[in-house]
C-alpha cells in the first residue's frame, strides 16, 4: 500500500517506457496550483556562517531567492560560494543563522513543506550510494523507503536505465566509474518522481549528449508535469535551459533572472560573459584557476585580448581584465599608457577590484595564494598561484617607493600616511583584502551588512568533533527548534533493517572478521592472561655438596637426616622453576644481575645439620644456627608476577619437603604447616586464578568496545558519503536509522556473545556459578550500551580519525577504572566515585557476582548493574539525538 503522502506525490503507478517518462500529474501538482502559492521556494535574508572567532567565515550573506513552482532554477556560482550550504538549508539538513526559508509555504521540517519526505528528491554532492549494492538493489531500496508499489518500481527502473544510460542493473555501485555512479545517484533522486527536485551538480562527469538528455527530461518534468527543479552546475551554458538563473557569488545572488533576460539586459551573447560582467561589477579580486597564474604588474606587459571594463561598465574603470580558457598565465596590466585615467586612486582601485575570471569547466577551483612580484625596484605586483593557503604580504613604503600602484594601495584604504599596507587574499571567502594601519577594506561589495551580528555565535563545525557549547547557543536562537520524536514507520524501518543485513552479509570476509573478533579476543585473553609463568631459571648454589665427590646431589627418602638441600630441591615444581647449578654464590649473583636467571637459592655448607639442630633446639636455637639452617633466596624482583610465583613455589616446596620428612619419621605431616589454615571457601576456588577474576570484566569490555567501534564507523560512513542526508531528506527518521542499526548490530551481538561464552566457559573452563542466562543478559546490555556510546561518538565526530581518538580516549579510563584489571578496593576512595560513574563499573561488578558468587537478580549487587546499564543506554541515545539536533543548526 502506498502511504497517503506518496499517493499525493507519486500518484498511481503507470507503466511507461522511454522516451516518454512515466511522470504522473499527481495530486500534489494540482495542489500546488490550488494553494495559490506561486513560489515553491522562498528564501529571505539568509545568513549562515561556519566556525567561531577568527576561523568564522560567512558563507551566506543576506541571500534572497525565489523559485517558482513548475520551473527549473539554475544556481550558478564559483566553488565555495555557498551553493551546497544553501541547498542543505533548503532541504532542512542545516539551518540558517538568521533569515527565512519556506518550501511550498512551510519551513523545512513542517508538514506543509513536504520536507523531509517523498515530495522532494535530493541529490547531494557526495555520492550517497551504497557501494556494496547493485544498481538495481539501490533503486529497490529507495523504492522500499518510499513504499512504492512493485509495478511502479519496475517501470521506473526501465525508464531511468534508458534515460540515464545506466550500466546493467546487476553491476555493483562500487565497481562503476565516477560518472556512472553520479548517474545512479541522479536516478535515485528522480526515482519516486518528486514534486521538488534538488540536484547538486548532477551533470558532473556526464558526456554532453547525456547531459542534453538529462536537461530535456528536467525541462519535460517542469513544463509538462509542473515539477520544480533546483540544479547547481559548473557548466554555466547548460543552465540556459533553466527558467531562472541565480548567479551566486560570495554568499549572495548577483542576479536572479531568466537566461533570456540576463543576456538581453547585458547585451551579451553568453551567460559566462554575463557572469563575468556581474562579478566585475561586484568589484572583487577573485580566484584564478589552476594551473593558471595571474600576475598583476606595473606596466611591463600588454595583452591583446583584454577587455576594458570601462567599455563594459560604461564608467571610468582603469582595470584590464583578461578572460581565458586554460591558459598558462594571465596578466592584467595597470599601465597608465593603456587607459585614460589620470587618477591614481582610481588606478589603485583597479588593482584591488581586478576580477580575474577564467572561464571553463572547473574554473577557479584551486587558486590558493597570492604572491608578490618584484623587479629591481622592489615589489611591483601580485601573483596568484594554485598552491598554499591564503597568504599575507606586507608592502613597505620603502620597497614600493618607486611604484605608484603600491602606494596607491594605501590611498585606497584612505590611510595614506601609514608606513605599511597588507594585502591579503582570503581563499575561503574569495575576497581580496587590503589591510592598513589595523583597519581593513574588503574588496567585496556583498551584502554582509544584512546578516545580523548575532550570527557570529554560530557553532564551529570546522573542527572534527562538534563544539557543543557553540552549538547550544545556535540552537537557542532558533524559532522552530522543537524536538519531535515521531513513531517509526514500519516500511521504512523494514527497508533499513533489510538494507543493513544485506550490507552485513555482502562482504562475508568482513562479516566473519567482525563476528569472530570477540571470540578471538576472548581466546587470546584466556591463553595469555592469568597463567603461572613457567620455566623460570633459578641458580642453585649448594655448598653442602662435596667437590671431592663430584658434587653429586644424593638424597634419601627415609628418616635419614642427610642432604636435606637435595631432598628439598626435589619438591620444587620443575615446570615453574628450572634449576641451574652454580658452584659459587658470586657467580650466581652475577648471572642474576645479567638477567640469565631470576634469582639464587643458596644452601650453606652444614645446612642439614644446622636444620636438625634448629629443629631440636626449638625456641632456644641461636642466631648462628638460624642463619646456617636457612635456605637463602635472592630474587630479581623487577617482575612482580614472576617473583611472586617463584616465592610461592619455593615456600610450597619447603612445606612439601617438611611433610615428607615428618611422615618418613612417623610424625604428623600436618605439623609442618603454619598454624594459619584456610578452610574451604564460601565462594570460588581455594586457589583462585587471575583469569577468573578478570574474565567478567574482559567479556564486557570486548563486547562494549567492539559495539562502539562498529556503530561509530557505520554512522560516520553513512554521513560522510551523504547517505544519511539523502535518507533523512527522503523522510527516514533518525530514530528509524538508529533502530534499524540496533536490530542489525544486536543480532550480530547475540552471536558474538554466544561464541565468547562458549569459549570462555566450555573451552577454558572459566566457572560461572550463577545463571548463565543472567550473565548473557548483562553482557548484551553492555553491548547495547557500547552501541549507544558509538552513536554519540558518531554524532560528535565528522571523521573516522577523530572517532577513533574519542573511542580510544575513553577505552583506557574505562578499562582502568571499571574494576576490570584490579579490584576497586585498591583504588583511592575519591577515584572510586569516578569509577562508579562509568558505564561498565556496576555491570562488571554484577557479572563478577554472577560468575563468582552465583548470585541472582534479587541481589542489589546484580540488579544495580542491570539498572545502571539501562540508564546509560537511554542517556546515551538521548544524548546522540540531542547532538544530531544541535549539529543540524550548526553544521
Ligand atoms: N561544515 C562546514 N564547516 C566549515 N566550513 C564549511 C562547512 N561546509 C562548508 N564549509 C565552507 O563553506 C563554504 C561554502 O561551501 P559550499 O559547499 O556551500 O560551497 P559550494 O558553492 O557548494 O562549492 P562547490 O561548488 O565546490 O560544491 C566553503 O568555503 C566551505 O569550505
Amino acid at each position: 500500500m502506498m502511504s497517503e503522502d506518496m499517493m499525493n506525490s507519486v500518484g498511481a503507478p503507470k507503466t511507461s517506457a522511454p522516451p516518454s517518462p512515466p511522470v504522473h500529474r499527481s495530486g500534489a501538482d494540482n495542489e500546488a496550483g490550488s494553494a495559490g502559492i506561486a513560489e515553491a521556494i522562498f528564501v529571505r535574508n539568509a545568513c549562515k556562517s561556519y566556525g567561531v572567532g577568527k576561523r568564522r567565515s560567512n558563507v551566506l550573506r543576506g541571500l534572497d531567492m525565489n523559485v517558482k513552482k513548475g520551473t527549473i532554477y539554475g544556481l550558478l556560482g564559483a566553488s565555495g560560494c555557498g551553493k551546497t550550504t544553501l541547498l542543505s538549508c533548503i532541504v532542512g539538513r542545516r539551518s540558517f543563522d538568521s533569515g527565512e526559508v519556506l518550501v511550498f509555504g512551510g519551513e523545512p521540517g513542517s508538514i506543509e513543506s513536504g520536507i523531509p519526505g517523498p515530495r522532494v528528491g535530493y541529490m547531494p554532492q557526495e555520492l550517497a550510494l551504497y557501494g556494496e549494492f547493485t544498481i538495481k538493489e539501490t533503486l529497490q531500496y529507495f523504492g522500499r523507503i518510499y513504499n512504492l508499489p512493485a509495478s511502479f518500481v519496475k517501470s521506473q527502473m526501465e525508464f531511468l536505465f534508458n534515460l540515464l544510460d545506466l550500466p546493467p542493473g546487476h553491476r555493483y555501485v562500487k565497481t562503476l566509474s565516477g560518472g556512472q555512479q553520479r548517474r545512479v545517484s541522479f536516478a535515485v533522486a528522480l526515482f519516486h518522481e518528486p514534486e521538488l527536485l534538488i540536484l547538486d551538480e548532477p551533470t558532473v562527469g556526464v558526456d554532453p549528449l547525456l547531459r542534453q538528455s538529462i536537461w530535456n527530461h528536467l525541462v519535460r518534468l517542469s513544463t509538462d508535469h509542473g515539477r520544480t527543479v533546483i540544479i547547481t552546475t559548473h557548466y554555466i551554458e547548460e543552465a540556459r535551459q533553466a527558467h531562472t538563473i541565480g548567479l551566486m557569488r560570495s554568499g549572495h545572488l548577483l542576479a536572479e533572472e531568466s537566461p533570456h533576460n540576463l543576456l538581453s539586459l547585458h547585451g551579451l551573447s553568453t551567460l559566462e560573459d554575463v557572469f563575468l560582467k556581474l562579478c566585475m561589477k561586484d568589484g572583487v579580486v577573485k580566484h584564478a584557476t589552476a594551473p593558471v597564474v595571474a600576475t598583476i604588474t606595473n606596466g611591463k606587459n600588454s595583452y591583446p585580448n583584454m577587455v576594458h571594463p570601462q567599455e563594459m561598465e560604461g564608467h571610468d574603470n582603469p582595470a584590464y581584465v583578461q578572460t581565458f580558457n586554460n591558459v598558462d598565465a594571465i596578466t592584467a596590466d595597470i599601465d597608465h599608457q593603456h587607459h585614460n585615467s589620470q587618477d591614481e586612486e582610481e588606478d589603485h582601485k583597479a588593482l584591488a577590484q581586478l576580477s580575474i575570471i577564467p572561464l571553463g569547466a572547473q574554473y577557479w577551483k584551486n587558486t590558493k595564494s597570492i604572491l608578490p612580484v618584484a623587479d629591481e625596484d622592489g615589489i611591483v605586483g601580485l601573483t596568484f598561484s594554485p598552491s598554499g593557503d591564503s597568504m599575507v604580504h606586507t608592502y613597505s613604503n620603502k620597497a614600493s617607493n618607486n611604484h605608484q600602484h603600491i602606494n596607491q594601495m594605501n590611498a585606497f584604504n584612505n590611510q595614506g600616511n601609514d608606513d605599511s599596507a597588507t594585502a591579503t587574499f582570503d581563499t575561503k571567502e574569495g575576497l581580496f583584502n587590503l589591510k592598513h594601519g589595523g583597519s581593513s577594506t574588503n574588496g567585496s561589495s556583498s551584502s554582509t551588512a544584512s546578516c545580523s551580528s548575532s550570527s557570529s555565535n554560530a557553532g564551529d563545525t570546522s573542527s572534527s568533533c562538534g563544539s557543543t557549547a557553540a552549538s547550544s547557543r545556535a540552537v537557542g536562537k532558533r524559532r522552530s527548534g522543537t524536538f519531535k520524536l515521531a513513531i517509526p514507520s514500519w516500511h521504512r524501518s523494514a527497508a533499513l533493517i533489510r538494507k543493513n543485513f544485506m550490507q552485513t552479509f555482502r562482504n562475508i570476509g568482513m562479516f566473519l572478521f567482525i563476528f569472530l573478533l570477540p571470540a578471538a579476543q576472548a581466546i587470546l585473553f584466556c591463553l595469555a592472561i592469568g597463567r603461572d609463568p613457567s620455566f623460570l631459571k633459578m641458580a642453585i648454589v649448594n655448598d653442602e655438596l662435596d667437590p671431592s665427590q663430584g658434587r653429586i646431589c644424593n638424597y634419601t627418602t627415609d628418616c635419614t637426616y642427610s642432604m636435606f638441600s637435595c631432598r628439598y630441591l626435589r619438591f620444587i615444581d620443575n615446570t615453574t622453576i628450572v634449576q641451574v647449578p652454580f658452584k659459587s654464590l658470586t657467580d650466581a649473583i652475577e648471572a642474576t644481575k645479567r638477567g640469565e636467571v631470576w634469582g639464587v637459592v643458596h644452601f650453606g655448607q652444614n645446612f642439614t645439620d644446622e636444620l636438625v639442630v634448629r629443629q631440636a633446639d626449638g625456641n632456644h636455637a641461636d642466631n648462628e644456627t638460624i642463619l646456617a639452617s636457612r635456605i637463602a633466596i635472592t630474587l630479581d624482583w623487577s617482575n612482580q608476577q614472576i617473583s611472586l610465583t617463584l616465592q610461592r613455589r619455593l615456600i610450597e616446596a619447603f612445606e612439601d619437603f617438611s611433610k615428607d620428612v615428618l611422615s618418613a619419621c612417623s610424625y604428623e605431616p600436618a605439623a609442618a604447616s603454619i598454624p594459619v589454615t584456610f578452610l574451604d571457601p564460601i565462594y570460588g576456588e581455594k586457589k583462585p586464578s587471575f583469569t577468573e577474576f578478570m574474565a567478567p570484566g574482559i567479556i564486557l569490555t570486548i563486547v562494549y568496545f567492539i559495539a562502539v567501534a562498529l556503530t561509530a564507523a557505520v554512522f560516520i560512513n553513512e554521513r560522510k558519503s551523504g547517505l544519511l542526508d539523502r535518507s533523512i531528506v527522503a523522510g527516514v527518521q533518525m530514530t528509524e536509522i538508529m533502530l534499524a542499526h540496533l536490530v542489525n548490530q544486536f543480532t550480530v551481538l547475540i552471536g558474538q556473545t554466544a561464541l565468547v561464552f562458549l569459549f570462555m566457559l566450555l573451552v577454558f573452563n572459566i566457572a560461572c556459578h550463577g545463571s548463565l542466562a543472567l550473565a548473557v543478559f548483562i553482557t548484551l546490555l553492555q553491548g547495547l550500551c557500547g552501541m549507544s556510546y558509538g552513536l554519540v561518538v558518531s554524532t560528535l565526530c565528522d571523521e573516522e580519525t577523530s572517532a577513533i581518538h574519542l573511542s580510544l580516549g575513553s577505552f583506557y579510563p574505562n578499562l582502568l577504572l571499571s574494576g576490570v584489571l584490579w579490584p576497586m578496593e585498591g583504588m583511592p576512595v575519591y577515584l572510586r566515585y569516578v569509577s562508579y560513574f562509568l558505564p561498565q563499573t556496576y555491570a562488571v561488578e554484577s557479572l563478577r557476582n554472577v560468575f563468582g558468587r552465583g548470585w541472582g537478580i534479587e541481589r542489589p549487587e546484580v540488579y544495580f548493574g542491570i539498572v545502571i546499564s539501562f540508564s546509560w543506554i537511554f542517556a546515551l541515545l538521548a544524548l546522540s539525538l540531542i547532538v544530531v539536533r544541535i549539529r543540524k543548526y550548526t553544521g
